[in-house]
């Protein structure tokens, strides 16, 4: 019935819903790839709409009416993927969204996989990997924060800082091999110390991106561990901070034993609030383990709220921050000391200024700061290069280092070794971007 010609260069066209599933108005089915204006006239019934324009029309599969739809149509190559794509903005109706699913299969295109689209995008030269990863970011985000820095870097920042770094390296490797190439006793020891300079700042430059941990807390958020001795209000405080009944409170000393996690948005920064089992010797093997995993999270967190009744305890770790609980029950409180009830309010804006301050501190630095785990390693990778070329007495070792210090970088662009980064990144993804 219908003809399925494949002769044009394009991937094969793809679709999926661009809209989450469940009770909605509209829902948005992209499709994208080779062969897209041919199927996009046969279900608008010959016609194409104009290119990037809003149409309406009437969606058929052969005498069937599928939809009134709003169709785009964006032909290649200033789409998102780069290739031939349209939009079709449907009534959300399930029985709408599987005629369409139908009709498109029948015309040759088949479900996308997680992340497909911005996955043709990369294939296509229309990003690279950090700005892809920054995609799947800014769907991801929760908090203003979380917002600004996708949008940074889906923007480039973070792609120019590491270009520019490869493009440095790459001067620094052509004089490096000009002067093996053409070894002048007199410029070499010269020529020598000016590459020597330009690795060293590399270097730094590299070590105070390491040093730097605002994007990923900003991205995972900063997680905050409340800890103490049992029974000091460590769960009415995550409910009390929270808003949320979380935890359970009991007057029984050993009430928490699992770790309890809630989200915390404080000046549109993304926090995670952990409230963790009370810190005491026991012969009970549940709370034991409780309290394994308490002190787990307290030597993972980014700030631990050390609760207490009465006097003082050790600090569980150098910067924990100790806070005093239950002073509606007596008013003899230090003024130095940072003292609340969880269970009436008082000083929990003083606490929550703290917290402020904290974060801010953790978030305080300058420049374009790295997301995930990966750029992480690129860079210490890179780094690593740099600093054997440092100590290779071999012109020729050294002129290595620095071409496997480029690789590195290349790899966080995806300019290099792109193919086997792109299952691993995508995998990711969900699917529709
Ligand atoms: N008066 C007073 N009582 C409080 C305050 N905060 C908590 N409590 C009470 O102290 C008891 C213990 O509170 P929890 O929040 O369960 O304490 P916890 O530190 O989580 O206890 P564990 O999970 O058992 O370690 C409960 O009876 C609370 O109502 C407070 O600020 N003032
Ligand atoms: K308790
Ligand atoms: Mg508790």
């Amino acid at each position: 019935m219908t003809e399925l010609p494949m002769f044009s260069d394009l991937p094969a066209p793809i679709f999926a819903l661009a809209t989450g599933m469940g009770r909605a108005a509209i829902a948005v089915m992209r499709v994208s790839g080779g062969g897209c204006d041919r199927i996009l006239r046969a279900l608008c019934a010959g016609r194409l709409p104009q290119p990037r324009r809003a149409s309406l029309r009437r969606l058929m599969s052969g005498d069937e009416i599928l939809d009134e739809a709003v169709v785009l149509w964006f032909p290649g190559p200033n789409a998102y993927t780069g290739e031939d794509s349209f939009e079709l903005h449907l009534h959300a109706g399930p029985a709408v969204i599987d005629g369409v699913a139908l009709a498109l299969t029948t015309l040759g295109a088949r479900p996308a996989e997680p992340g497909e689209f911005t996955r043709r995008a990369v294939q296509a030269g229309r990003m690279d990997l950090l700005q892809a990863e920054a995609v799947a970011d800014l769907i991801e985000a929760e908090s203003a924060s979380q917002r600004r820095q996708a949008l940074h870097q889906a923007d480039g920042a973070l792609s120019r800082l590491y270009d520019g770094w490869a493009q440095r390296l790459r001067r620094l490797l052509a004089q490096h091999e000009a002067l093996i190439d053409f070894p002048d006793e007199t410029l070499s020891a010269a020529v020598e110390g000016v590459l020597e300079t330009e690795r060293l700042d590399l270097q730094a430059e590299m070590r105070a991106h390491l040093a730097d941990h605002r994007g990923e807390l900003v991205r995972r958020g900063v997680t905050i561990v409340i800890a103490g001795e049992p029974n000091a209000g460590k769960s009415s405080l995550l409910n009390a901070l929270s808003g949320y009944d979380a935890a359970i409170v009991t007057h029984r000393p050993g009430t928490t034993r699992d770790v309890i996690a809630v989200d915390w948005v404080l000046d549109g920064i993304k926090l995670r609030l952990v409230d963790t089992a009370g810190l005491r010797e026991t012969e009970d093997e549940i709370e034991a383990e409780g309290i394994r995993r308490a002190m787990f999270h307290v030597k993972q967190a980014d700030i631990v709220l050390q609760l207490y009744e009465g006097d003082p305890p050790n600090a569980l770790t150098p910067d924990a921050l100790l806070v005093r609980n239950k002073i509606d029950q007596d008013a003899m409180v230090e003024e130095s000391v940072l003292a609340i009830s969880a269970i009436n309010g008082d000083g929990l804006d003083a606490l929550r200024d703290e917290v402020r301050r904290r974060v801010r501190a953790l978030m305080a630095s300058q420049g374009v700061p790295l997301t995930r785990a990966r750029h992480r390693a690129g860079i210490q990778e890179a780094l690593a290069h740099l600093e054997r070329a440092g100590i290779q007495v071999w012109p020729e070792l050294r002129g290595e280092e620095f071409r496997l210090s480029m690789r590195a970088l290349g790899r966080l662009t995806g300019q290099v070794d792109v193919e086997s980064l792109l299952d691993v990144i995508f995998s990711q993804f969900c699917i529709g971007k």
